[in-house]
Protein backbone atom coordinates (compact mmCIF):
# COMPACT_ATOMS: atom_id res chain seq x y z
CA UNK A 1 0.00 0.00 0.00
CA UNK A 2 1.35 3.42 -1.22
CA UNK A 3 0.91 6.48 1.22
CA UNK A 4 1.94 9.71 0.48
CA UNK A 5 3.03 11.97 3.57
CA UNK A 6 3.59 15.34 4.53
CA UNK A 7 5.61 16.19 7.46
CA UNK A 8 5.76 19.68 8.51
CA UNK A 9 9.01 19.77 11.38
CA UNK A 10 8.35 22.31 14.39
CA UNK A 11 11.13 21.69 16.43
CA UNK A 12 10.63 24.54 19.90
CA UNK A 13 13.41 27.16 20.26
CA UNK A 14 14.37 26.60 23.38
CA UNK A 15 15.07 22.63 22.75
CA UNK A 16 19.18 22.91 23.53
CA UNK A 17 20.92 22.40 20.59
CA UNK A 18 22.32 19.44 21.57
CA UNK A 19 19.38 17.59 22.46
CA UNK A 20 18.14 18.60 18.96
CA UNK A 21 21.40 17.64 17.17
CA UNK A 22 21.03 14.02 18.94
CA UNK A 23 16.98 13.41 17.79
CA UNK A 24 18.02 15.00 14.21
CA UNK A 25 20.94 12.09 13.97
CA UNK A 26 18.97 9.79 15.13
CA UNK A 27 16.08 10.97 12.37
CA UNK A 28 18.47 10.50 9.56
CA UNK A 29 19.35 6.88 10.72
CA UNK A 30 16.08 6.37 11.43
CA UNK A 31 14.63 7.46 7.77
CA UNK A 32 17.72 6.16 5.79
CA UNK A 33 17.07 2.32 7.56
CA UNK A 34 13.99 2.39 6.65
CA UNK A 35 14.56 3.57 2.60
CA UNK A 36 17.13 1.09 2.55
CA UNK A 37 14.48 -1.50 3.26
CA UNK A 38 12.37 0.13 0.80
CA UNK A 39 9.28 1.14 2.74
CA UNK A 40 10.06 4.62 2.38
CA UNK A 41 10.84 5.20 -1.35
CA UNK A 42 10.44 8.69 -1.57
CA UNK A 43 11.68 11.98 0.65
CA UNK A 44 11.60 15.11 -0.92
CA UNK A 45 12.21 18.64 0.54
CA UNK A 46 9.84 20.85 0.27
CA UNK A 47 11.57 24.41 -1.32
CA UNK A 48 12.16 26.90 1.25
CA UNK A 49 10.29 24.94 4.40
CA UNK A 50 11.48 22.75 6.99
CA UNK A 51 8.79 20.34 5.34
CA UNK A 52 9.15 17.04 3.38
CA UNK A 53 6.91 15.00 0.91
CA UNK A 54 7.75 11.28 1.12
CA UNK A 55 6.02 7.99 -0.19
CA UNK A 56 5.62 4.68 1.80
CA UNK A 57 5.04 1.51 0.81
CA UNK A 58 4.01 -0.59 3.59
CA UNK A 59 1.63 -3.45 4.64
CA UNK A 60 -1.26 -1.64 6.67
CA UNK A 61 -2.40 1.17 7.95
CA UNK A 62 -1.14 0.25 11.12
CA UNK A 63 2.23 -0.17 9.84
CA UNK A 64 2.66 3.22 8.58
CA UNK A 65 1.26 4.68 12.04
CA UNK A 66 3.91 2.14 13.84
CA UNK A 67 6.79 3.71 11.82
CA UNK A 68 5.37 7.88 11.78
CA UNK A 69 5.18 7.61 15.62
CA UNK A 70 8.79 5.62 15.97
CA UNK A 71 10.33 9.00 13.79
CA UNK A 72 12.65 10.75 17.06
CA UNK A 73 11.01 13.81 15.58
CA UNK A 74 7.73 12.57 15.66
CA UNK A 75 7.02 14.71 18.49
CA UNK A 76 7.91 17.89 16.72
CA UNK A 77 5.84 17.18 13.42
CA UNK A 78 2.77 17.70 12.36
CA UNK A 79 1.84 14.36 9.99
CA UNK A 80 -0.73 14.33 6.98
CA UNK A 81 -1.15 11.21 4.94
CA UNK A 82 -2.88 10.58 1.94
CA UNK A 83 -3.53 7.00 0.84
CA UNK A 84 -3.05 6.21 -2.75
CA UNK A 85 -4.42 3.77 -5.49
CA UNK A 86 -3.37 3.31 -8.78
CA UNK A 87 -5.07 5.76 -11.81
CA UNK A 88 -6.47 4.57 -14.65
CA UNK A 89 -4.42 6.47 -17.06
CA UNK A 90 -0.68 5.61 -15.37
CA UNK A 91 1.17 3.69 -17.34
CA UNK A 92 3.48 2.62 -14.75
O1 LIG B 1 13.99 16.81 7.65
C1 LIG B 1 12.80 16.40 7.61
O2 LIG B 1 12.06 16.63 6.65
C2 LIG B 1 12.24 15.58 8.75
C3 LIG B 1 12.72 14.20 8.77
C4 LIG B 1 12.40 13.30 7.67
C5 LIG B 1 13.49 12.58 7.38
C6 LIG B 1 14.56 13.07 8.12
O3 LIG B 1 15.73 12.68 8.11
O4 LIG B 1 14.14 14.11 8.88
Amino acid sequence: MLFLVRMDVNIPHDLPEAQAADIKAREKAYAQALQHDGRWRHLWRVVGEYANYSVFDVASNDELHTLLSGLPLFPYMKIHVTPLAQHPSAIA
